[in-house]
């Protein structure tokens, strides 16, 4: 029997298209004697925390992007917190703010997402983003890696217009924005979740399927159509230690017509997207 297998849609070539974009970019407001800026900022030293920000910082030296990582105890105060949230907001030479989440339970989220300014709030922390991608709104920021999806479902020419997209997930950094991403750009869009009956049978009315709900390899051949194209968000540890993806790979890679990998996958992108938001940022405050 033969078996016709999926595009393995890899992140690295849609990474490096934005990166020498904005390369350029950079070049051309540093000449105006402005130097973009991210700066992260870390309470404690979480395990993934530490991942995301090894390749945010790399990702920014590519660019020519400045970057600042401000490290805080794990056990400071609200309050403390605060001040120095608001001070990274007043410096005028950061342009993006990187706030790593879920932060310390004894933070209060809620509160603190108000703090942000939502000009330099480059991954959506801020209530105002949040609507603003609810909105279509393009001076907004949604966060990172929905947008690397939609930077993937671009590069490889996926047509969404009157596609049925599906979404595993409704989480407010990537189910929910991801899916008013694919909205806007006119598919039909159903979001799932562990609520949702016959989830499969949900899933396999896709023609894209995006798979964002933290659980290693939950998605498998039953939730793909012949012919769906299947974006996988997950970054999870696998009983090996082994970075894996929501999506079986290996169930799902001959029933897809293209498939992302992980790692290698969406994940590969975000950082890219994260510059590029720093870069908007920056000439957005600086009306150029
Ligand atoms: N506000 C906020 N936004 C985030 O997006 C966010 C966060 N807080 N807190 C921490 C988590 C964790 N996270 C990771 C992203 C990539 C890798 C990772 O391993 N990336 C690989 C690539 C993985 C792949 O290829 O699929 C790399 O950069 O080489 C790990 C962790 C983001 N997070």
């Amino acid at each position: 029997m033969k078996t016709k297998m999926g595009e393995i849609i890899k992140g690295k070539p849609v990474a490096d298209a934005i990166t020498e974009s904005i390369i350029n970019d950079v070049e051309e407001i540093k000449s105006k004697g402005i130097n973009p800026k991210l700066t992260i900022v870390r309470v404690g030293a979480d395990p993934s925390d530490l991942a995301y920000e090894r390749g945010a910082l790399k990702r920014m030296e590519k660019c020519g992007i400045e970057k600042e990582v401000v490290e805080l105890p794990v056990d400071i105060s609200q309050e403390d917190f605060i001040r120095e949230l608001k001070k990274v907001n007043e410096d005028e030479n950061t342009h993006g703010i990187l706030v790593f989440r879920p932060m310390p339970k004894h933070l209060d989220e809620d509160v603190i997402k108000y703090i942000i300014s939502p000009e330099k709030d480059v991954d959506c922390f801020s209530p105002v983003n949040v609507a603003k991608v609810t909105e279509g709104d393009e001076t907004g920021f949604p966060p990172a890696t929905p947008t690397a999806v939609m930077e993937i479902l671009k590069h490889y020419d996926v047509d969404l217009k009157g596609k049925h997209a599906v979404v595993i997930g409704r989480s407010l950094v990537v189910g929910k924005p991801v899916s008013m991403l694919l909205l806007k750009e006119n598919a039909t869009v159903t979001i799932c979740h562990s609520r949702t009956q016959d989830l499969p049978g949900v899933c396999r009315a896709a023609d894209v399927l995006v798979a964002a709900v933290g659980r290693a390899r939950m998605v498998d051949d039953t939730y793909v159509k012949d012919g769906a194209v299947v974006v996988d968000v997950g970054i999870n540890m696998d009983e090996d230690n082994n970075l894996c993806g929501d999506v079986d790979f290996d169930k799902c890679v001959g029933k897809s017509s293209m498939i992302t990998p992980v790692p290698a996958g969406v994940g590969s992108v975000t950082t890219s997207v994260l510059a590029k938001h720093v870069v908007k940022a920056c000439r957005i405050l600086n009306n150029i």
